[in-house]
């Protein structure tokens, strides 16, 4: 097992609350796997994927990521550092946020390429690949707006992989959507670690979760269950 994503101790405490986030959290999440993080509303979930992508900073503990160059420990990097990171390394599928109405799907997918100083005519050109592979050839000129919601979150995970992003982590995105498009958008989501992404998704969805690989429950901030601890 290689791992890819190591988290130990991470705790959180928002500024000004008195109950702690996140409370010593110890992850591994090997290259690979399907991750589902469940828990109750307000157990900490959006909190840890936030630490796990250097979004948040956590109080206590270190989060380390295996990048193209080697391991990174997170804490150790500064702002712009962990901005690179997340643009070069991590891919981020939410439900809504990332994407601009106002830009085509095909401007939405290259943006991720561009921020890296890839050329607008390459990035492009990477980009409608992308959406081809995701199955939406013919509708790259279509504004975000005019696409459906199942559509709108398949150009969220293009964008996601036009990086070539190994990581890609995912909150609720199956949130906006019926269950027959949440099926469809998630099919797309584990053919990618079909071919060797690995996936951390935060959901509330008990399908969502039953097709991942494993399961990390929290509580409190606290994880209280892993599946790996009884397949492993
Ligand atoms: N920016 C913030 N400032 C202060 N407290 C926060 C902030 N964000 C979250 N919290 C608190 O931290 C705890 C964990 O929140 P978090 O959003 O991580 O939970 P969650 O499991 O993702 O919840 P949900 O399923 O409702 O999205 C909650 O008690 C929440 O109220």
């Amino acid at each position: 097992m290689t791992t890819l994503l190591s988290a130990r101790g991470l705790s959180l405490t928002y500024p000004g609350s008195s109950a702690p986030a996140l409370d010593g959290v110890d992850l591994d999440v090997a290259v690979g796997e399907s991750v589902a993080v469940t828990g109750a509303s307000g157990s900490g979930k959006t909190t840890l994927l936030h630490c796990l992508a250097g979004i948040l900073s956590p109080t206590a503990g270190e989060v380390t990521v295996a990048t193209r160059q080697g391991a990174v420990a997170l804490g150790a990097l500064d702002d712009a550092g962990r901005s690179r990171l997340r643009r070069e390394e991590l891919g981020f599928v939410f439900q809504q946020g990332l994407l601009l109405d106002e830009l085509t799907a095909l401007e939405n997918v290259a943006v991720a390429r561009m921020l890296v100083g890839v050329s607008r005519a390459q990035a492009e050109a990477e980009a409608a690949q992308q959406l081809a592979h995701l199955g939406l050839a013919g509708l790259e000129r279509r504004r975000l707006g005019e696409l459906s919601g199942g559509q709108a979150q398949r150009v969220a995970i293009a964008r996601a992989h036009v990086t070539g992003a190994r990581l890609v982590f995912a909150d609720e995105p199956t949130g906006a959507l019926d269950s027959a498009t949440s099926a469809d958008v998630l099919d797309v989501l584990l053919a990618s670690v079909a071919t060797g992404r690995t996936l951390v998704v935060v959901t509330h969805d008990p399908e969502v979760a039953a097709r991942c690989a494993r399961t990390v429950h929290l509580r409190d901030g606290r994880v209280v269950a892993d599946t790996a601890d009884v397949t492993r």
